[in-house]
């Protein structure tokens, strides 16, 4: 793998990043909710360390049930998740690196190879931040490219652990994984610090753009993966960690996620569809609703909506706060 960069270019790279970047002020369209294109949002996710097969394969049929993106697992889950989502349309992301992100080369690039070979098509890397915040930049790209290479035709998402990330850094660490064509770069493990922020989201989606303008939709290199389609140019943010209702998720679309990392996704779907038909309900006596649902801009999202469930009300299943 050659230098791409060295420590000092990174940095200048970095300086010149957190001086243009823009930070957008009018949000990002949130597909309709109750949409396939709204559950399509969420990769559902159970990671603690003594979740059952039983509670795998709720996971699994919640996911199926809702059509979510994904299931997020951990490594030992993933051929039981991938056998029992067979035909759909459902699949299977795995955690690599998991919580710490402090594993070397080797054990991430074994693990992301047994992840896919188990039939993992998606892979939630987390990044070695305390090597981040060293500022051993070429060091952290040259594993990411790396894994990119590795892992060719899988979706990589880098964890940035934000909670534990200055601002600086953060823009640090997204450059990085937009420069080794990772398909998304992520918030947070759900297990280290406070989740997803907006101001992180906002943040980490105007690097993106900037480097995706900035590269001129070219491939810029990274060893031998040749991302050189529209599709692979930007970067996309999952934002994870602590969305518990349908409003967090608005937020975070609001704010620049095109993803979303969740344990509490059925929950989140019962609000979406609640909210939907108190609007329906609304709209059919007031006449039409000029709010999220209907104009998919998010309008009324945090207008002192009062929580249409107790927690108590939660389904019981898998879902619920469990990682
Ligand atoms: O990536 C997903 C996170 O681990 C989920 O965190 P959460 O349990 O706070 O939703």
């Amino acid at each position: 793998m050659t230098v791409r960069y060295t420590d000092p270019e990174w940095v200048a790279l970095i300086r010149e990043t957190e001086k243009a970047v823009k930070v957008a002020t009018t949000p990002y369209p949130v597909p309709p909710l109750e949409s396939g294109d709204f559950a399509k949002l969420i990769d559902h996710t159970l990671l603690k360390l003594d979740a059952t097969p039983a509670q795998i394969d709720g996971l699994c049929d919640e996911a199926r049930r809702e059509g979510f993106m994904s299931v997020c697992v951990r490594q030992n889950y993933v051929e039981r998740c991938v056998e029992n989502l067979k035909g759909s349309g459902v699949v299977v992301a795995c955690v690599i690196g998991f919580h710490e992100g402090t594993y070397d080369i080797n054990e991430k690039s074994n693990e992301a190879l047994a992840a896919i070979s188990s039939g993992a098509t998606e892979l939630d890397i987390v990044i070695n931040y305390p090597k981040l915040l060293s500022g051993a930049y070429n060091e952290i790209y040259i594993e990411l490219a790396t894994l990119r290479n590795l892992c060719a035709t899988a979706t990589l998402k880098l964890i940035l652990e934000t909670s534990q990330l200055p601002p600086p850094a953060i823009v640090a660490g997204t450059l990085l994984c937009t420069a080794a064509h990772f398909d998304f770069v992520k918030t947070s493990t759900g297990f280290n610090g406070r989740g997803a922020t907006i101001d992180d989201v906002r943040l980490m989606r105007a690097v993106c753009e900037l480097h995706a303008r900035n590269a001129g939709g070219g491939n810029e290199g990274g060893g031998t993966y040749a991302a050189s389609t529209t599709e692979r140019r930007r970067t996309k943010v999952k934002a994870s960690g602590g969305l518990k209702g349908v409003w967090d998720v608005i937020k975070m679309v609001e704010a620049g996620a095109e993803r979303i990392g969740t344990s509490s996704g059925v929950w989140i779907m019962q609000e979406a569809r609640a909210v939907r038909s108190e609007r329906d309900r609304v709209s059919s006596r007031d006449g039409p609703a000029t709010g999220m649902g209907s104009t998919g801009k998010g309008q009324g999202q945090g207008q002192g909506l009062t929580r249409l469930y107790t927690d108590e009300s939660v389904t019981e299943g898998t879902g619920g706060g469990c990682y």
